[in-house]
């Protein structure tokens, strides 16, 4: 038997979508966004100096196939990527109609999301009266701050210092079906947090709102106000059994790295290593000499997203790609005879695009184990169906696999 490693990079698009014109930042369409894309260009262009220099620089995810990859999604010519490949590379178009993290997740794990999520309108209010009444009711308080579509670190910088005053909590949502709620995790406390995103999450799932996301912060109005680590998300389970599901019914490992396990309602996982992308890369490095035969490792790696692709930070982005690029060959060192690994994404979150939420894009995928291939154009759900395949597994969800 063989294992798979499914490693996503949050955000890490390559532009290209056929429907991006349906998807907006701030009213303007995402026609064009690409993130990988527009990334390589502005190292190339000089203007992406901060804490590195240069082109860009990912040699190791580039040879598996990424320049080809966002040539193929795109047209592009990504500057400094573009290799031969020896890995099997292409390029995977989503159908589900939101460009968030679970659509994007349950879609590679072979579930397409048919429904229409809710949307909070970019409005003041954001929040219909009785999910405010609900959120005052659970955390025994007379009212909410925000109520609003905020980015999460300019809406600290807003209200935290209101919110230690008033103990009220700091509510927003974003383009993404999603309800914040960011607490101070002293001052308000992290378990009361948790507890009041438990309590409102069915309602919100009831009315397919995905996700209720505690936020916890610390700090104070002098040094200013800083997210922990803490973060948890109260998200709706997949419709369907999911690749997680398959596994895991099979009596089989799945081991989630990261927010793997939020993301699926930690259905279908047997344990799951958590902590900054660095020390998931730890982490997973280990699940390269530890997971046993026939195992799933699933991760994602979120601080593409969460620290550079929402905070418009194109530096940033270009240092954590060339970061993640180097850790691999310590990586790719502990694979083992008949091991398949795949590097893909969710959806995009170009750094040079307008506004500060997700881009629709197509995404990479960049297998190791099975040759040197081009697989072409494929679906996110073609993910799911290849590693079931390759696991020997009787399911294939709604893909095909390209093995
Ligand atoms: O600005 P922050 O709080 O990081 O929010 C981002 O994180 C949310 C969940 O991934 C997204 O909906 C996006 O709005
Ligand atoms: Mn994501
Ligand atoms: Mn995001």
């Amino acid at each position: 038997m063989t294992r798979a490693f499914l490693v996503v990079l949050d955000s890490v698009g390559i532009g290209g979508a056929p429907d991006a014109d349906a998807f907006f930042n701030d009213g303007t369409p995402d026609t064009g966004a690409n993130t990988v894309g527009h990334i390589a260009e502005a190292c190339a262009e000089g203007r992406a100096d901060d804490g590195r220099e240069g082109a860009l620089m990912m040699p190791n995810l580039d040879r598996l196939g990424l320049g080809m990859a966002v040539k193929l999604a795109s047209g592009l010519i990504a500057p400094g990527l573009g290799a031969e490949p020896w890995g099997a590379w292409g390029a995977a178009t989503e159908v589900s109609k939101g460009k968030d993290t679970p659509s994007g997740h349950w879609e590679l794990a072979g579930v397409p999301v048919p429904f229409d999520w809710t949307y909070f309108p970019d409005e003041e209010p954001a929040f219909p009266p009785e999910i405010t009444a609900a959120i005052c009711k659970a955390a025994g308080v007379d009212g909410i701050l925000g109520d609003k579509h905020a980015s999460g670190t300019v809406i600290l910088d807003e209200l935290g210092a209101e919110h230690m005053r008033t103990g009220l909590p700091i509510c927003y949502t974003s383009a993404d079906s999603v309800l914040q709620i960011a607490a101070h995790e002293e001052a308000f406390g992290l378990e009361r947090l948790y507890a009041l995103c438990e309590a409102i999450a069915p309602m919100l799932h009831e009315r397919r709102v995905g996700r209720v996301i505690a936020r916890p912060f610390l700090g104070d109005a002098e040094t200013g106000f800083e997210r922990t680590v803490n973060r948890r998300d109260f998200a709706l389970a997949a419709p369907e059994p999911t690749l997680l599901d398959w596994v895991y019914d099979a009596g089989r490992p799945m081991h989630a790295v990261g927010k793997i396990g939020d993301i699926f309602a930690h259905r279908g996982v047997t344990d799951n290593a958590k902590g900054t992308d660095e020390a998931l890369m730890e982490a997973l490095i280990g699940l390269a000499d530890t997971a046993e035969d026939g195992s799933l490792t699933f991760a994602n790696f979120v601080e593409f997203d969460s620290k550079y692709g929402h905070r418009r930070n194109v530096a940033g982005y270009a240092r954590h790609l060339e970061w993640f690029d180097a850790q691999l060959h310590r990586f790719f060192d502990r694979m083992k005879p008949g091991d398949l690994v795949i590097f893909t994404a969710d959806h995009g979150n170009d750094p040079t695009w307008v506004g500060t939420d997700h881009t629709r894009e197509r995404v990479p995928v960049l297998c190791h184990g099975i040759g040197t291939r081009k697989l072409g154009q494929i679906g996110f759900a073609d993910v799911a169906a290849s590693v079931a395949d390759h696991l020997g597994l009787d399911q294939r969800g709604a893909g095909r696999s390209f093995l």
